[in-house]
């Protein structure tokens, strides 16, 4: 894959074709100076800052790891789920990549210049132009949900890592002190007319930007500079349960496979450290920063809500199946569980979330629908799992123009409210008021999120993580920023890639010209951009219009498909697969039925929910009774145990629990006998041994052998 696309940007570049290993490529600069010595040792902090760097051992993702390949279980930090390549997919790796980066020097420094040798178009004056608006009107039937639900399957795959200062300090990139360039440093500048942050009272002129850390790749050998993913890759549930077995173990009871609460089951547990994650604007004791898998949980209101509903999911699953399986103990309690709400994210993202996003034509294309029956056999050992940094810098990000300017609460009683986003940043205080939970989950499906498209409300391009007026930072100049920190190509070469033409004008409507795109916004780019050859991925690809039924254009539709099939082909513990680790057949079967709806309806006090919370409620998707709505059932087990032969019989048990406490119903008999030649025989020489039964006066002639079962009577003829 990466060979074959790299020849695709070689030819959009018109240039000699490069390998990725043997030569690197040479841009226009000569190469910054890479001190690759402190930059390891920068990664095997993150990694373990207890590993000496000694020698030149100083990548040390490959060291041994040890597999028990009979578990059913997935480890906490994704490891082992490959067989052939244990370390594929694990928290603390790198990227993967579909191209090979395009940095300024070819190995190193950020995209900075355009196809003329000019310096590309700052990433803030991009987004005052293109990506802006106070409160886009573009409105589009998914709900804000959708929004978060998106945010959320983001955290479970994906987290990058920033580079640090001194002591892991935080880099200030805007700092006066800073007299020479500082590496890993990349601020984003802000001309001195831009319409917010020039007005006189505020005049700023730079917004911090940290460079990400620089990783070696996979193999550990030197090369490209790379950026590495702290979460596990899968689609595992890693923002519930954590990324590394020390932080699942913390968020565990260790009793009856729950996880840890707060305020009687209801809330995370509090985060207790002495450096919150948030901002407490009350000194109520009771009110703290919460604690999840993610530790980005307490971003704002909405995701902490959905953090929240799936660990009381979880606790819900491990309560049932204590329930039903009473000899289970606290491990097997929290795995199955674990097992289980895995599942249902992964049911969700693929059977809900994806299928908006998509539209059915990808969706068939890249085999993502999920099947109605049986197993999917897809699963490969040689498809790569991992995340791709095109898809993480760039793509994925189209979800920043769905967030809607405010974010609304529903209150049980009250008259439902809403709150600029900048209001509830970092807020978990929102969460403590008035069934925090379920008045925000019902705010994010009673209303809209936005459509994407190049617009993007103020709340993130203006007044993102704000303290004061003017201090805000901008969303879409980071993403933007964020693509060149890491080297991906421009908008026309991923085009290339996904085999959609290639753009070499700037008209519309034209051959070669930009057709994905509106009048409008082609012309925009024009008056930015020096060639069509130097737009960056995500403002082209979030700009494009959106394919039929899909909610996002060609582009990012071809590359969310593309990483949604390698996170599906190449899960072994993939939900659907048919692996040694499957899920047992009726309990897929149940997971199938689910929804969201359902999820919010088993863990909230909200008793009528539209069926479809993705889609803003409508005549089509009106509230109905939470009662009306499948769901899991877990009273798969129980029943009868298998037939276990006995001599020339079977037997078999009535296994707890009784069907009272959520257990299967045995009907039928306890026992059969087996028909064979065999047994035919024995039975036959046994009676023949013995002497003759007489009944009464008659010889016997036709004797049942074996219970009430037997199939067929074994006539004994003497
Ligand atoms: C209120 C909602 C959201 C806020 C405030 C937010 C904010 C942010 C911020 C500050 C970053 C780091 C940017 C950087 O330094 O490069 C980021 C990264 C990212 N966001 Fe969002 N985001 C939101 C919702 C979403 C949604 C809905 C999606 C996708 C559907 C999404 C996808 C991503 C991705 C893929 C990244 C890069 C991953 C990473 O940094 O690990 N975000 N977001
Ligand atoms: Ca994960």
């Amino acid at each position: 894959m990466i060979e074959a696309s790299k020849k695709a940007v070689d030819t959009v570049l018109k240039r000699k074709p490069v390998t990725s290993k043997s030569s690197i490529p040479i841009g226009r600069r000569l190469p910054e100076k890479i001190n690759f010595r402190q930059e390891a040792r920068e990664v095997l902090e993150r990694i373990s800052p207890r590993i000496p760097v000694i020698g030149t051992k100083l990548c040390n993702y490959n060291k041994q790891i040890k597999c028990d390949f009979n578990s059913k279980y997935r480890t906490a930090d994704g490891t082992c789920n490959n067989k052939k390549n244990a370390i594929w997919g694990r928290s603390l790796t790198p990227f993967e990549r579909f191209l090979f980066p395009m940095y300024e020097d070819g190995i190193n420094s950020p995209r900075t210049l355009d196809v003329n040798g000019s310096p590309l178009p700052e990433s803030r004056k991009i987004s005052t132009e293109i990506h802006q608006k106070s409160s886009p009107s573009s409105w589009d039937k998914l709900a804000h949900f959708a929004m978060e639900y998106g945010q959320f399957v983001s955290h479970d795959i994906m987290m990058n890592a920033l580079s640090k200062g001194r002591y892991m300090s935080n880099l200030d990139c805007c700092s006066t002190k800073i007299r020479s360039p500082r590496r890993n440093c990349f601020p984003i500048s802000i001309p001195k007319n831009d319409p917010f942050f020039g007005q006189p009272h505020i005049r700023r002129t730079c917004m911090n930007f940290v460079r990400s850390l620089s990783t070696p790749g996979l193999d550990c050998k030197l090369g490209v500079r790379q950026q590495m993913n702290q979460v596990t890759h899968y689609l595992d549930g890693s923002a519930v349960y954590g990324s590394k077995k020390s932080v699942m173990d913390s968020l565990r009871l260790k009793t009856d496979g729950l996880l840890k609460s707060s305020e009687g089951g209801k809330l995370l547990p509090k985060d207790m450290s002495r450096t919150p994650t948030c901002r407490l604007p009350t000194s109520n004791s009771r009110i703290k920063c919460f604690k999840a898998g993610d530790v980005r949980v307490n971003q704002q209101p909405a995701l902490i809500s959905l953090h929240t509903i799936w660990m009381r999911e979880h606790n819900r699953v491990a309560k049932l199946l204590k329930a039903s399986n009473p000899g289970w103990n606290d491990e097997k309690l929290f795995q199955e569980a674990r097992k289980i709400v895995g599942a249902e994210i992964q049911h969700v993202t693929y059977n809900e979330y994806l299928k908006k996003i998509l539209g059915p034509d990808i969706m068939n294309r890249f085999d993502l629908n999920p099947r109605t029956s049986g197993y999917f056999t897809g699963y490969t050992e040689k498809a790569k799992p991992m995340i791709r940094n095109s898809f993480m810098a760039a793509a994925y990000r189209f979800g920043h123009s769905m967030i809607d300017r405010k974010f609304a609460f529903h209150p049980p009683t009250s008259p439902n409210f809403n709150s600029d986003l900048r209001n509830v940043m970092l807020r978990p205080d929102w969460i403590y008021r008035n069934n925090g939970v379920s008045s925000v989950t019902r705010g994010l499906y009673e209303t809209n999120s936005q459509k994407v498209d190049r617009l993007m409300t103020w709340e993130v391009t203006r007044h993102l993580f704000e303290s004061s007026a003017g201090t805000g930072m901008d969303l879409a100049a980071t993403n933007i920023q964020r693509g060149r920190d890491h080297g991906i190509a421009s908008y026309n070469m991923w085009r290339n890639v996904c085999g959609l033409p290639v753009v070499n004008n700037f008209n519309v409507g034209v051959p070669g010209g930009l057709n994905d795109h509106d009048a409008t916004t082609a012309a925009k780019f024009k008056t930015l951009y020096a060639s069509v050859d130097d737009i960056d991925l995500f403002t082209g690809g979030v700009s494009e219009i959106n394919l039929p039924g899909a909610k996002v254009g060609p582009t990012f539709a071809c590359l969310v498909g593309i990483q949604f099939k390698a996170l599906k082909y190449g899960d072994r513990f993939f939900y659907e697969s048919n692996t040694d680790v499957k899920i047992p057949l009726n309990l897929l079967e149940e997971i199938r039925k689910t929804s969201m709806a359902k999820i919010i309806c088993d863990n909230t006090d909200i008793s009528q929910i539209p069926p479809d919370v993705f889609l803003k409620s409508s005549s089509s998707n009106s509230e109905v009774p939470c009662s009306s709505l499948p769901g899991v059932s877990l009273c798969i087990n129980g029943g009868w145990s298998s037939w276990k032969r006995r001599g020339c019989m079977e037997t078999r048990r009535c296994t707890n629990p009784s069907p009272s406490k959520c257990g299967k119903i045995c009907n039928g008999p306890s026992f059969r006998t087996v028909e064979n030649r065999q047994c035919r025989i024995n039975i036959f020489d046994d009676i023949l041994a013995r002497p003759p039964v007489t009944l009464g006066p008659k010889p016997i002639r036709d004797i049942r052998i074996g219970g009430p079962v037997l199939p067929k009577p074994i006539l004994l003829s003497i």
